[in-house]
């Protein structure tokens, strides 16, 4: 635009703003109009929406109305606003340190050091317009290669803001991440928050997505509103330097306004980005749900239903984003329209008014005109830049809104983590005083002790049991009777409701006292002595274990051929190049790595052979380490002495190797009704076998007796006085000679017709007539 032009529009602008003033009452009537009805609908699909999405639950939300949680909910009354966001900017603030400290004074300083430099760059292409008007050419490259090292200056001091504010958000990101693994490795709160607890869905979203969002977000607020504050005072201080603080006030009151009418219209987006975070985790559980069980699913060939699972999770996630970019739609246009278009205009009149009355206002002398020029283009650049700076704190509120969904989600990881790491010590300070749940000693009791589900269901009632060091147990019941549920109780992943457990390893090193082999043995990855001394590390070995150790750790359970299929080095997913049967050995060989005092075998033998399972029994025995067995399987009572029977349904019953045949210890009430239930039955079988093998164990070895009882306990019940089955063929008379060989020929001819049946028949010539001849000579 000409300097002429410029002249013409302040003379003429009164006029032309004017002339205008009914068309942009017009459209700012019919933005408005559009904005609230835009309003009104969102609220309306809002309302339909939660609506429709009540009805399907999904299992998390199954699992939270089962288990409804009186503090969850008081929480979530309490919480809203920006409650969780104060919270974690405390911590984040308290947890900085000195380097975080200097990471921030260096990112003031850059910020002000950018704010000065594009202060002076204004000026410098102020300047440029004036020396190009007064055509002074060495004015004129002077100030283009000062433009040039300002801009070089300013490109290097972004990229530094740049990087400053990264590795703020990563001292952000590590602060918070230490915050919540403090807790949540700590007494198994990883493994209560999803199999106990229930209020957390997908810990790990919030953890390796939230969190870095939040953070990185946080630190590019803080960098965005450190300059805006920077500029937003200079410019003030600029503005009332050369003209009246009258303008500043203008902007600030414009500013503010705008500010509260987008406020008062701001959808709740901290609440959608909580929920859009929490679709995005179920979603994104679902895939990996699918990638875990890959193999069972492609065998069923469940892919069909899998793949309706995720897309309706995917529908709705995608139905949520929906009203998000609505809400971000509608809102935005307002917002765009008060701040930047709406705005614009106030900075356009802004910035002619003090040419056509201020101490701007040009003479008319060649040097006044340009020295207008140079000022119009230096207080355009300092009124929008006051306009921009002023914007970004107003809507700093709305990005503080988004931020809070976050915040909330992390911060309730954070007290729910708490929760459950101290419910522990907790119950270790309640013990200590009531001496009623857990203590210490060389071997394993329960007295009084009930077994109950997180969801409340008693699985078993009243359980009083001894287990010495020495002695071994063989637990066995129907499936689902809590049989697994009970060692959950006895390392501590379920709470202990009731009774008084005794266990020799609190406080200590559990792995060393009661050692844990499941079904379906946890592989690490790592290489194959990783797997032999988990969970412990190399660093943490008290006796390394060697090279021909691990050999004979692997000869024990048959398995030293993975020695040459496998570099020792090589690190490898076992639990996808293993199978089972193989997995289970690796978990044997473990525990004879660990030589624990207890071994809690959890169906650890039930994909090896008979022959594998009983050398394992026999060598846990040998090794001193006492066996508490969960199986089906009625061979493995013989290396049992003590049998304890859950029913299922509460009950439960124990023997001992000693103990008179016909009676048991101890029976539950429901377990001697007369009415048995087949689940009962299950458990009787066993206990049965248990009986017959303690009767017979004087005279058998332990092998013949644990065959012997298979066959007993897997054979139907016999009545002796019941008749014996006919056999028709047993029911004929004897048949006289001639047919008998008559019958014997009618076999024997097709025989020796065929090649084999020659053979045999000329080699029993032979043998016939050597001993004739034999017969011959010694008579
Ligand atoms: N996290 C949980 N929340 C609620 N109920 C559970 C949970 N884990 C297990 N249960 C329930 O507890 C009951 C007992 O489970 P448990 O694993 O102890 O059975 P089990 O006797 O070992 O069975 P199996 O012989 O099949 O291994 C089952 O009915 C199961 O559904």
């Amino acid at each position: 635009m000409s300097s002429l032009q410029l002249l013409k529009l302040t003379e003429h602008g009164r006029s032309l703003l004017a002339s205008r003033r009914r068309t942009l009452a017009v459209v700012t009537g019919v933005l408005v109009a559009g904005g609230t009805a835009a309003y009104m609908r969102n609220r309306f699909i809002k309302s339909d929406t939660s609506g429709h999405d009540s009805e399907p639950l999904n299992n998390n939300e199954k699992t939270r109305q089962l288990t409804p949680d009186v503090n969850l909910i008081k929480n979530k009354k309490k919480r809203g606003g920006l409650r969780s966001l104060q919270i974690l900017a405390a911590i984040l603030l308290s947890k900085m340190g000195q380097r975080g400290t200097r990471n921030i004074m260096a990112l003031v300083a850059i910020v002000v050091l950018r704010t000065a430099l594009s202060n002076r760059l204004a000026k410098v292409q102020g300047f440029l317009f004036r020396a190009a008007f007064l055509r002074r050419v060495p004015t004129f490259v002077r100030l283009i290669a000062e433009n040039l090292l300002l801009c070089f200056l300013q490109s290097a001091l972004f990229s530094t803001s740049k990087y400053l504010t990264g590795t703020l958000g990563l001292r952000f990101r590590k602060i918070l991440t230490e915050l919540i693994h403090a807790d949540y490795f700590e007494n198994m709160v990883y493994y209560k928050l999803s199999h106990v607890d229930g209020r957390i869905s997908n810990p790990e979203q919030r953890i390796a997505s939230d969190i870095p969002r939040f953070c990185s977000e946080l630190s590019d607020l803080v960098q965005e509103d450190l300059i805006a504050v920077a500029e937003g005072l200079l410019y003030t201080w600029r503005l009332c330097s050369y003209a009246s603080p009258k303008y500043v006030l203008w902007i600030l009151a414009y500013v503010i306004g705008a500010g509260s009418v987008i406020r008062n219209f701001s959808p709740a987006f901290g609440k959608l980005m909580s929920k859009e975070q929490q679709l995005e985790g179920e979603y994104r559980q679902l895939h990996s749900r699918l990638r875990t069980h890959a193999e069972s699913i492609a065998f069923y060939g469940g892919e069909k239903r899998e793949e309706s699972h995720i897309r309706r999770q995917f529908k709705t996630l995608v139905q949520h984003m929906r009203l998000v970019l609505h809400d971000h739609w509608w809102f935005g246009m307002i917002q765009d329209f008060l701040l930047k278009y709406l705005g614009a205009t106030v900075g356009v009149i802004l910035i002619i008014e003090p040419f056509f009355a201020g101490n701007l206002r040009p003479d008319t002398s060649t040097l006044g005109r340009a020295e207008m020029l140079s000022n119009l283009r230096y207080h355009t650049s300092v009124i929008i830049s006051l306009f921009q700076s002023l914007g970004t704190l107003s809507i700093s509120s709305r990005r503080l809104n988004r931020l809070s969904g976050y915040a909330d989600r992390i911060h309730e990881l954070a007290v729910v983590s708490r929760e459950l790491s101290a419910t522990h010590d907790k119950l270790s300070a309640q013990n200590h005083a009531s001496k009623n749940y857990f203590t210490e000693a060389s071997y394993i009791e329960f007295a009084g002790v009930k077994v109950v589900t997180p969801t409340g269901n008693v699985l078993v009632d009243n359980l009083c049991l001894k287990v010495d060091s020495g002695s071994n147990l063989l637990i066995t019941g129907p499936n689902g009777s809590g049989k697994s549920s009970l060692f959950r109780v006895l390392g501590g992943l379920w709470p202990l409701k009731s009774g008084h457990i005794v266990k020799p390893g609190i406080g200590s090193d559990l792995n060393k006292e009661i050692f844990y082999v499941p079904q379906r043995p946890y592989t690490a990855v790592g290489t194959l002595r990783d797997q032999l001394i988990y969970p412990l590390t190399a660093r943490e070995e008290t006796e390394p274990l060697t090279h021909s150790g691990m050999v004979e750790l692997l000869k024990n359970v048959d398995l030293e051929y993975l020695l040459e299929r496998y570099p020792l080095e090589e690190e490898i997913n076992w639990g996808d190049e293993l199978s089972l049967g193989e997995q289970q050995r690796l978990g044997m060989a473990r525990l004879f790595y660990h030589k624990p005092k207890f071994a809690i075998l959890d169906e650890c033998t039930s994909a090896v052979t008979t022959d594998m399972e009983e050398r394992f029994c026999a060598k846990v025995r040998a090794m001193g380490t006492s066996c508490i067995t969960i199986s089906h399987r009625p061979a493995l009572v013989a290396f049992h002495d003590i049998v304890l029977s859950l029913d299922g349904e509460g009950g439960w019953s124990v023997q001992y190797q000693r103990d008179d045949l016909s009676i048991p210890t101890k029976l539950a009430p429901n377990l001697l009704n007369s009415s048995v239930t087949n689940r009962q039955s299950d458990a009787m079988a066993v206990q049965k076998a248990f009986l017959t093998s303690s009767k017979s164990s004087a005279s058998l070895n332990s092998k013949d007796q644990s065959y012997i009882t298979e066959l007993i306990a897997t054979s139907p019940d016999r009545d002796h006085k019941a008749p014996l089955p006919i056999v028709p063929q047993l029911e004929k008379r004897p048949r006289i000679l001639p047919l008998r060989v008559a019958a014997m020929l009618k076999v024997l001819v097709p025989t020796l017709v065929d090649k084999q049946g020659a053979q045999l028949f000329a080699v029993s010539l032979l043998v016939c007539l050597g001993h004739g001849y034999l017969i011959a000579l010694l008579l």
